[in-house]
């Protein structure tokens, strides 16, 4: 199965939005509640920032992991050589922020937070009996008063030409929390691995509003719903002269939210902090 476009407005929206989780592990909608407007003016203001000195005064802070992250600090996906061509920013609402972008970008926090509780309570409702079974509690439940849920502002700069052998802007990856409400960016780039092992495009026309499983969901739910591979790839010709931004916001529940007999969302995300290198 393909990944679906689903028009939030449509009556069968949440049954074919879960449908195509459930099989790709993606889902785009169109139609949605979060303003293109907002995404647009926040694309250009981090731009900005990303441009400024003043990202070096925010430096990330390894035990809080607020903050600014640099192209050479910037993750290793798992089983990857290469660091990726990247650096973000990470917003917490309890976390240091640029002042000048507070408002703005919280304001989307908030917004997009409470669509994400939503789309757990669709997750929740097309959950065979079996599956919804196994959570400790709703979804929507799980990231309730959450400190944990991670905004990421990416910026992936232009290539130069000098990057190392190999190196690209998003190695191949899983995300690690319940799920990712990802903005279409203004680039392309986003690729997901199907089940044969080939890689295709997200669907990503500006205005869509991309969603994928974490590890995290997969891990709840006993693997029915997957986790899928995704990575973004280096541009070519004049287009690797663009900067690209994106604007995933990661659904993490609660400290002490049991995810399955083996995990609660902190023991598991020590884990995956270790993996990438960044813990
Ligand atoms: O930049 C994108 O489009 C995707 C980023 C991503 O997959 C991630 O940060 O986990
Ligand atoms: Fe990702």
């Amino acid at each position: 199965m393909e990944i679906q476009v689903v028009d939030y407005q449509d009556k069968d929206a949440g049954k074919l939005f879960v449908q195509s989780l459930r099989e790709t592990g993606f889902g785009v909608l169109i139609n949605h509640p979060i303003e293109q407007q907002l995404v647009e003016s926040i694309y250009k203001n981090w731009y900005q920032f990303f441009s400024s000195e003043e990202k070096h005064n925010l430096s990330f802070d390894p035990k809080k992991q607020d903050g600014y992250f640099s192209t050479e600090i910037s993750e290793t996906a798992k089983g990857h050589a290469n660091k990726d061509i990247k650096e973000y920013f990470h917003v917490y609402p309890w976390g240091r922020i640029p002042e000048q972008l507070k408002d703005e970008i919280l304001t989307y926090y908030k917004k997009a937070s409470e669509l994400a509780a939503e789309l757990l309570d669709w997750v929740e409702k097309y959950s065979p009996v079996e599956v919804s079974a196994k959570y400790s509690e709703q979804l929507a439940n799980m990231i309730k008063d959450t400190p944990n849920t991670l905004l990421r502002i990416l910026h992936y700069p232009p290539l130069s030409g000098d990057e190392e052998p190999g190196a690209v802007r998003a190695a191949a990856h899983e995300d690690i929390n319940l799920l990712t409400i990802l903005p279409a960016a203004n680039e392309p780039g986003l690729q997901v691995q199907q089940q044969d092992g080939s890689w295709i495009d997200v669907p990503s026309d500006f205005g869509s509003l991309i969603i994928n499983i974490g590890d995290m969901l997969q891990e709840a739910s006993g693997g029915y719903f997957p986790s899928t591979s995704h990575r973004v790839i280096n541009p070519s010709g004049k287009a690797s002269k663009k900067s690209r931004i994106s604007l995933p916001l990661f659904l993490h529940p609660r400290d002490e939210v049991v995810l399955s007999e083996r995990h609660t969302q902190k023991s598991y995300l020590l884990e995956r902090l270790k993996e990438l290198g960044v813990k």
